[in-house]
């Protein structure tokens, strides 16, 4: 994995976001508000920073409890990050600019922000408090503020800064990489690789919602090793597991890239087949199953074969629902179990054939009678 690879915040994690960043508002309200009731401050408009405060306050109830928006999570946050800064700008020009108390009160802002939402928007940030502080600079000491020995303090008062937004960051992004690659392995099969039923179900999940609204079929297949407990009882469990593996391997090289193979349990593998009618779903079985018979498994003493059974549902023809078609899928791999292994049936065969009189020559297959 690469660390590049830096995931943004799942819902859940924006929820968890969103109730911190309630209480850094809240914080940051409190904070002014003392400083303003504190005796001997220079404030300047105290009155102006009373109903900032109000008007801020107003906000935080208004966006965060009144639901007004339905802005996606993450642009919500960062809205209400950027009236941070401005609450912010506002209270430190008027309690002694660059040389107020309550500058310091913009890392709440930059903290938050490289912790949830990225790299760009953080930039962003301090680029914006960067020209603040060079604004208030200059309308304090003019073109003086380009002399030596006031730039450079003003560096000095700014680096804080721009160095914990770039520490932050890099906590940020480690915290993203050790996520993703838990997520990964909680995602993962350990013995075969594929993605696991977890990882399985959201994908088909997300891919009926797609399918439904664009009016597309696309088909869920299992497949199961036959007879592997021979095998396991002969050669033993480390034959059988590269039997599994080989069987992923064999599926995996039939497939297209916008197929999705997980490992069901056991010996059994699901399929999504995007965009697949009845007739393709079985075309696509044939290909497994001809490619996992036709794979030779070394085991150190003989070349072990293997075969697999199939069974498949598509949607909307067979099922409409993400549950049912898997159910359905796994009643058309029973089938091919009971008709002797190393076959494909699709529901709407075994569907007929329970329907077929038991004494129509044409339509009896013997399994299932
Ligand atoms: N080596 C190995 N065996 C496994 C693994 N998971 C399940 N099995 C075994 O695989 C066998 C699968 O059993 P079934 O699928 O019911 O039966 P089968 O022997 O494959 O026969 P059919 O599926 O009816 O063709 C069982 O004996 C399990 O103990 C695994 O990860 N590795």
């Amino acid at each position: 994995m690469k660390k590049k690879d830096v995931a943004l915040p799942d819902p859940i994690e924006l929820r968890g976001f969103n109730r911190t960043l309630a209480e850094i508002e809240w914080l940051l309200l409190v904070l002014v508000l003392v400083y303003l009731v504190l005796p001997d401050e220079p404030v300047e408009q105290t009155l102006g920073i009373a109903a900032a405060i109000a008007v801020f306050a107003v906000f935080i109830l208004g966006f965060r409890y009144l639901n007004l928006f339905t802005l996606p999570a993450r642009w919500k946050l960062t809205i209400e990050t950027w009236a941070m800064l401005a609450f912010t700008a506002f209270v430190v020009w008027h309690t002694g600019k660059v040389d107020s108390p309550l500058i310091s009160l913009f890392l709440l802002v930059i903290v938050f922000s490289a912790l949830t939402l990225g790299k760009l928007i953080t930039l962003l940030e301090v680029a914006l408090i960067a020209s603040f502080y060079l604004f208030a600079a200059y309308t304090a000491a003019g073109t003086e503020l380009f002399a030596y020995s006031t730039f450079s303090r003003l560096m000095l008062l700014f680096a804080p800064v721009a160095l914990v937004a770039y520490v932050t960051s890099l906590i940020a992004s480690d915290m993203s990489f050790s996520r993703t690659f838990v997520q990964r392995l909680s995602e993962t099969d350990e013995l075969t690789g594929l993605p696991n039923m977890r990882a399985f179900s959201v994908a088909l999940a997300r891919h009926k919602q797609a399918a439904v609204l664009r009016d597309r079929p696309f088909g869920v297949m299992m497949v199961d090793a036959d007879n592997l407990k021979e095998v396991n009882d002969r050669y033993g469990h480390s034959v059988g597991n590269q039997v599994i593996r080989a069987v992923a391997e064999g599926i995996r090289r039939s497939i297209r890239s916008a197929d999705l193979v997980a490992r069901y349990g056991g010996d059994e593998f699901i399929l999504l087949l995007p965009d697949t009618t009845e007739q393709a779903a079985h075309e696509a079985g044939e290909r497994i199953r001809m490619m996992v018979a036709s794979t030779l498994i070394d085991t150190g003493k003989d070349a072990v074969t293997t075969t697999v059974s199939i069974g498949y549902a598509t949607y909307p023809s067979m099922a409409t629902e993400v549950d049912d078609l898997m159910v359905r899928a796994d009643e058309a791999l029973y089938a091919s179990k009971r008709a002797g292994r190393n076959r494909i049936f699709a529901f709407s065969e075994i569907a007929e054939m329970a329907r077929a009189p038991h004494d129509d020559p044409d339509t009896r297959r013997e399994p299932f009678g």
